[in-house]
């Protein structure tokens, strides 16, 4: 049976969870996000899920890279803080003070190496808040150890929340391990993967659908296809992160944030075409995608 999705939220709705920060804001209270991102053939995913989570109004992004992708990503955005994953430890994290808030992002620009699994599987088991794989760590998550680890956050006593962010390859993948069939129409595609992995879902493609265990699924369509570029879904990972990392509870931050990188998508096809659009241009147009739905 298929899954009906419920229609794309209103603007007025979207609004009404922007982020915006308090007078008395700091760094710390606007969120941290941790991301780690960047094998050394893919030091440009890190900075573009960085940039994004930034420009989204994250107050303090840390990114943990491989020392091959360290100089090229602390020469090209000095205001990211960036470290090499080596240090990245997150079973030794204090736990995250009131009124701080975290979130992870794992995977933009991983590739398929077994130290990298072992870096994943540390933070699936140790990472105390909302927590986002994305990208190569996806291909990781697929397979017996990582329906596992999901199992296992999700049973744990702080069971803090995973989300995934398949495109179409990522997804078959996530499904063949799981056993679920990869025929089944988007919306319960997305929805079987949110069960076999405990997680929300947010399935990619022209058109995005947001799946949790439940069998809710939320549709998002208001893309262009201008953002069918490399490095486009980076981009979401980073602002999806962005909105956890700032509070936002995991489907609101999946829908807000998917709306705010279809609108940036939009924004610059309106100003540069469909055509010339490139993936920092989502980004660079980022602000007129919060005054377009901010405006609602
Ligand atoms: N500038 C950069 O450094 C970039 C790094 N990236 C990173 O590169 C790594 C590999 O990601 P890729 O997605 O390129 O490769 P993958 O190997 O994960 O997936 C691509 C394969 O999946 C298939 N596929 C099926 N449906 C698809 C769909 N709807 N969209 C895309 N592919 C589909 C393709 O035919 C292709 O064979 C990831 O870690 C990713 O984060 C990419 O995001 C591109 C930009
Ligand atoms: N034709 C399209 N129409 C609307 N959105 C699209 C279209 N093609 C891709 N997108 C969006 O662009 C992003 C691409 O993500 P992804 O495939 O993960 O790219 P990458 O792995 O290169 O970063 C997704 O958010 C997807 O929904």
């Amino acid at each position: 049976m298929t899954a009906s999705a419920t229609p794309a939220r209103t603007d007025a709705q979207l609004a009404a969870l922007l982020p915006h920060p308090a007078a008395d804001a700091n760094k710390y209270t606007r969120g941290k996000l941790y991301l780690v991102a960047g094998a050394a053939p893919y030091p440009g995913a890190a900075r573009l899920a960085g940039t994004a989570a930034e420009r989204t109004g994250a107050g303090y992004v840390e990114l943990f890279c491989a020392g091959k992708s360290l100089l090229a990503v602390r020469c090209s955005s000095p205001s990211l803080v960036t470290r090499d994953w080596r240090t990245w430890h997150p079973a030794r994290l204090e736990p995250p003070r009131e009124g701080h808030p975290w979130a992870c992002v794992i995977g933009c620009g991983f590739d398929a190496s077994p130290a990298l699994m072992e870096l994943l599987a540390e933070t699936v088991r140790a990472f105390p808040a909302p927590l986002l794989v994305d990208g190569g760590a996806l291909g990781l998550l697929a397979g017996e150890t990582g329906l596992r680890l999901a199992a296992e956050r999700a049973a744990s006593s702080e069971a803090a929340p995973l989300v995934l962010t398949p495109h179409g390859g990522e997804a078959a993948r996530l499904a063949r391990a799981a056993g679920v069939s990869d025929t089944l129409d988007a919306p319960d595609l997305a929805g079987a993967l949110a069960r076999a992995y405990h997680a929300l879902c947010v399935l990619k493609g022209p058109r995005t659908f947001i799946a949790d265990a439940s069998g809710a699924v939320e549709l998002m369509d208001r893309g262009t296809p201008a953002l069918a570029k490399a490095g486009t879904g980076d981009v979401l990972a980073g602002i999806i992160g962005a909105l956890l990392a700032q509070g936002l509870a995991p489907r609101d931050a999946a829908a807000l944030g998917c709306a705010l990188h279809a609108e940036a998508g939009r924004a610059a096809a309106d100003a540069l075409t469909d055509i010339c659009t490139t993936t920092e241009d989502v980004i660079a147009f980022l602000p007129a995608a919060v005054r377009a739905i901010a405006g609602a």
